[in-house]
């Protein structure tokens, strides 16, 4: 396994830095993260400064873990560790003669990267928080909780999950929550059957467990993001097996709601993230200060029903 550390690195207004590989190297006039191979004796984070250093240019100041993917090509083995570049010095350019281009986030899908790089895209493209919603009993109240809570937690994100409503209750919430001007330019996943997503045009679906266990084929769904819950290293598997490009993982912590359900705990669910070559959410008793624990085992984030909505 060739152990390789690559970065991912924002200029603070939504444009990611690519460069374009060498048409003669493994995986030849695709686009990459820049990074290279970690040196023996070398950590992962040293072998990032001094690839950076070398491929673009500059000198790198902080770093934070974002995601760790094993992957098999047909003729070489990698393991990718990716960080997010929160503090560096210097001008970016292209130091070994390759082409380079800072990219808006919206345009990072059309790039041709390595097969390898589409759970790096994901949690990039992904937030750190997601916010869930709790049972509402009209549409109106679900608009303006999910509204404070987006305002009250800085979210981009949210997943609409109404389980007492009808197949066609949730449709019209659905259309009557794009259509909010409050919730304007948030990005909405949608908990709901395949068959209903789709025919609502669904950018995001999330799959209930059960969901999930039933589904066959990624191609079932047509939308960008496929998600599911997550609740052992059983389902993960499964949710991998069928491609998604994220997952939640719970309960990890006892909540309000539901004290005395066994949970998973911090020590088992980093063992189920080190299996996973995803974007993990932690979900379960979750509040804004478990963030930076949630990152440092691995996960991408963290979500959020009772105690982040009003
Ligand atoms: N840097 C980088 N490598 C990637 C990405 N995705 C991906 O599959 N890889 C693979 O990971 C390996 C990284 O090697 P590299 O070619 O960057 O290594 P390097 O900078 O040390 O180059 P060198 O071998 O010419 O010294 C390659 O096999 C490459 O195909 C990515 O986004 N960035
Ligand atoms: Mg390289």
């Amino acid at each position: 396994m060739i152990h390789v550390a690559a970065a991912v690195i924002d200029d603070g207004a939504g444009n990611i830095f690519l460069a374009k590989r060498p048409d003669d190297k493994h995986q030849g006039g695709l686009w990459e993260f820049p990074g290279g191979k970690v040196e023996p004796g070398e950590s992962s984070e040293v072998a990032l400064a001094r690839e950076l250093d070398e491929e673009i240019g500059i000198k790198v100041n902080q770093v934070e873990s974002l995601i760790q993917i094993p992957y098999h090509y047909s003729d070489k083995s990698v393991f990718l560790d990716v960080f997010r570049v929160t503090g560096f010095s210097g001008e970016a350019w292209g130091r070994e003669g390759q082409e380079v281009r800072w990219v808006p986030l919206n345009e990072l899908d059309s790039y041709p990267f390595p097969a390898a790089n589409k759970p790096i895209l994901n949690a990039v493209l992904l937030p750190d928080k997601l916010l869930i919603t709790k049972a509402y009993s009209s549409v109106s109240g679900c608009i303006s909780g999910t509204e404070s809570a987006i305002n009250a937690f800085s979210l981009t994100w949210f997943m609409l999950r109404q389980k007492q409503l009808s197949e066609e209750g949730y449709a019209h919430w659905v259309r009557t929550m794009r259509a909010a001007s409050q919730l304007n330019n948030r990005r909405l996943i949608l908990s709901c059957s395949v068959e209903l997503a789709n025919s609502l045009k669904g950018e995001a679906l999330h799959l209930t467990s059960q969901r999930l266990m039933a589904m066959s084929n990624r191609e079932e769904f047509s939308g960008r993001f496929l998600g599911a819950s997550c609740h052992s290293l059983e389902e993960l598997n499964k949710a991998q097996l069928m491609q998604c490009d994220y997952v939640t993982l719970s309960p990890i912590s006892p909540t309000k709601s539901h004290p005395s359900t066994p949970v998973l705990g911090w020590k088992a669910a980093s063992n189920i993230i080190a299996q996973a070559a995803l974007p993990v959410f932690l979900l379960g008793g979750m509040n804004q200060s478990d963030l930076m624990q949630a990152k440092s085992i691995g996960a991408q984030g963290i979500a959020g029903i009772n105690a982040w909505c009003s």
